[in-house]
C-alpha cells in the first residue's frame, strides 16, 4: 500500500468512526491514538476497511507513514490536550503541512492555534463536527474555519463523508480561522435550548398531567410528524418508550436527574454576553443544567420549602398538550432566533463573512439539532441576507403569531403549578421584551444618573448627556 496522505489522531468515540467513514468514502488513511491499545481494538473491529487503514503507535511514525504534503486531524479532547498534541506533531511535520482540529474546541483557542500554526509554516483548520458517533460513522454535518485555501484541498473529502440533504453534503467553509468553531459553539447552544425546552414540556405531562413515560413519547412522536419534526423530538419519543433491560422500568425513571456538561452551551452564552447579543433561552438552559448539577441541594431545599402540588386539573388535557406543542414551537423558533443573531454578530465582530443560509443548509442533516425549521431559516437568510432576527422574517412572524398565546398560557399556567419551565419563560419573556417599542430602560437610564451622573438622552432634545433635576448625594 503506498502511504496515505491522510492521518487521524485520538481513535475515541468520534475518531475511531470519522476514521471509518474516511476509509469506507475510498480514502486511505494512516491512524495513531495515544493509548495503543486502541489502534489494535480499532484496526480489529474495521472488518473489509482495513486494507486502507495503517495503524501506528508512536507520533514520530505515525507521521513518517503519511506522504507529504500531510493532511491529519486530530479528534481528541478538546482543551489543552489539542496544545499538547499540536506541540507533539509539529517537530516531525514539514512546511505545508494541514493540521484539522475536529472536536468542540473554543474558538478563541482556535484563533490563537491558527496564527501560530500559519507563522510556523503549517495549514490549520478548526472544524467543527456534529452528529454523535452514528454521524461521525456515516455522515456527520461539518463546520469548518480557516484559510480557504486550505478547505479547498480537504473539501472533497469533507464533502464525500458528511451527511447528504437532498443530495447536497452538509458541509461548508464558514469563514475564516475560529468561524467553524464558533459556528459549532453555537449549534450546541441551540442544541442545549432545544434539550431543555423538550425536557421543560415533558416535565408539564409528567408531573403536570400525570401521564406515564409511554404515553408521553406517543405524543412527541406524534409532533415529530409536525411543525416540530427533528432528530431530538425523535429521540425524546423512542427514550419515553424504552425499558431498562435491568429492571424492567421505564428507562427514564432510572436515569439519574442530573445533566453533564463539556463546555460548548456555557461558551455559547459566554460568547453571547461578550458580543452583547441577547441569547437568554440558551443562557437558561445552560443554567438549568447546573442548578440539575446541584441534586443535594435541590433535595435540601425540597424539604425545606416542601413538596408543592404541582397537578394541574382545571383544563383538558388534550387542549394542553395543543398549547405545549405551540409553546415549544415557538420557544424553539426564540432559541433559534437568538442563536443566529449570535453568530452574525461574530461575524461581524471578527469579518468571518459566514453565511448563515449555508449555516441553516448544513444543520438539516448529520447534526443533532437537525429539524424541519431549518429549511425555513435556511429560505429566510437566502431571501435576506442582512436579516438581523429570525423574528422579523415574514414566515417567523406568521408562526410566532400563531404560537405565542399558547407559549404564554403555558409559562402563566406552570408558574401558578410550580412548574419549572427555565428556557421557555426565559424565551417568552424575549419575546414580550424583544416586541415592545417602548421599555422600562427609562428607568434604569435615571437611577444611572441619579447615583452615577452618566446622563441619558431626552425624548424631546438631541444629545446623550442630559441629566435629572437630583442634586448629588
Ligand atoms: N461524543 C460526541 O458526541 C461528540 C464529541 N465531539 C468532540 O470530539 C472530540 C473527541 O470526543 P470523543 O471522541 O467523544 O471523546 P473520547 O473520550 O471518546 O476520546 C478522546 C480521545 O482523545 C484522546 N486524548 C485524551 N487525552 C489525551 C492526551 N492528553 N493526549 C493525547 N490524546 C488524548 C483519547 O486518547 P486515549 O484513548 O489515549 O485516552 C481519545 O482518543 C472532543 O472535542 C468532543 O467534544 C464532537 C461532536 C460530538
Ligand atoms: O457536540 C456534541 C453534540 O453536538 C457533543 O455530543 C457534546 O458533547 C454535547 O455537549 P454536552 O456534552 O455539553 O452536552
Amino acid at each position: 500500500m503506498t502511504k496515505p496522505s491522510i492521518g487521524l489522531t485520538g481513535l475515541g468515540v468520534m475518531g475511531s468512526n470519522l476514521a471509518l467513514n474516511i476509509a469506507d468514502n475510498g480514502f486511505d488513511l494512516a491512524v495513531h491514538n495515544r493509548t495503543n491499545a486502541d489502534v489494535d481494538r480499532f484496526l480489529e473491529k474495521s472488518g473489509d476497511l482495513r486494507a486502507r487503514l495503517t495503524g501506528h503507535y508512536e507520533i514520530e511514525d505515525f507521521i513518517a507513514g503519511i506522504a507529504t504534503p500531510r493532511t491529519i486531524i486530530m479528534m481528541v479532547k478538546a482543551g489543552s490536550v489539542v496544545d499538547a498534541v499540536i506541540a507533539a506533531l509539529t517537530p516531525h511535520l514539514e512546511k505545508g503541512d494541514l493540521l484539522i482540529d475536529a472536536g468542540n474546541s473554543d474558538f478563541n483557542d482556535t484563533v490563537r492555534r491558527t496564527k501560530t500554526l500559519e507563522d510556523q509554516g503549517f495549514g490549520f483548520l478548526g472544524i467543527g463536527v456534529s452528529g454523535g458517533e452514528v454521524g461521525a460513522r456515516f455522515g456527520p454535518s461539518t463546520m469548518a474555519g480557516g484559510s480557504a485555501e486550505k478547505y479547498a484541498l480537504v473539501e472533497d473529502m469533507l464533502n464525500a463523508i458528511a451527511a447528504k440533504h437532498e443530495g447536497e453534503p452538509c458541509a461548508a467553509w464558514l469563514g475564516p480561522d475560529g468561524a467553524g468553531h464558533f459556528v459549532k459553539t453555537m449549534h450546541n447552544g441551540i442544541e442545549y435550548g432545544d434539550m431543555q425546552m423538550i425536557a421543560e414540556t415533558y416535565g408539564v405531562m409528567r408531573n403536570g398531567l400525570g401521564m406515564e413515560p409511554k404515553a408521553i413519547g406517543k405524543v412527541f412522536e406524534r409532533w415529530n410528524e409536525g411543525a416540530l419534526g427533528s432528530y431530538l423530538i425523535e429521540i425524546t419519543a423512542q427514550i419515553l418508550q424504552t425499558e431498562d433491560p435491568q429492571t424492567g422500568a421505564d428507562i427514564i425513571d432510572v436515569i439519574v436527574d442530573r445533566a453533564g456538561q463539556k463546555g460548548t452551551g456555557r461558551w455559547s452564552a459566554i460568547e453571547s454576553q461578550k458580543l452583547g447579543v441577547p441569547a437568554s433561552a440558551i443562557e437558561a438552559a445552560v443554567t438549568a443544567r447546573a442548578l440539575s448539577a446541584g441534586k443535594d441541594q435541590r433535595e435540601t431545599m425540597e424539604r425545606l420549602y416542601g413538596t408543592p402540588d404541582t397537578v394541574i386539573s382545571s383544563a383538558s388535557m388534550e387542549a394542553i398538550i395543543t398549547q405545549l406543542e405551540n409553546a415549544l414551537l415557538a420557544g424553539k423558533i426564540i432559541a433559534y432566533a437568538q442563536g443566529f443573531s449570535v453568530i452574525r454578530a461574530a461575524s461581524e465582530e471578527n469579518g468571518w463573512n459566514t453565511p448563515l443560509a449555508r449555516v441553516a443548509e448544513i444543520w438539516r442533516a448529520g447534526c443533532i439539532i437537525r429539524s424541519v425549521m431549518l429549511n425555513d431559516i435556511a429560505s429566510a437568510f437566502a431571501n435576506n441576507p442582512a436579516l438581523e432576527s429570525l423574528l422579523l422574517a415574514p414566515a417567523f412572524a406568521d408562526k410566532m403569531k400563531a404560537t405565542h398565546a399558547d407559549l404564554r398560557t403555558i409559562v402563566a399556567l406552570t408558574a401558578q403549578h410550580a412548574l419549572p419551565l427555565p428556557a421557555l419563560s426565559a424565551a417568552l419573556s424575549y419575546f414580550d421584551y424583544a416586541r415592545q417599542g417602548q421599555s422600562t430602560a427609562n428607568i434604569l437610564q435615571a437611577q444611572r444618573d441619579f447615583f452615577g451622573a452618566h446622563g441619558f438622552e431626552r425624548t424631546d432634545e438631541e444629545g446623550s448627556d442630559h441629566h435629572g433635576p437630583w442634586a448629588m448625594g
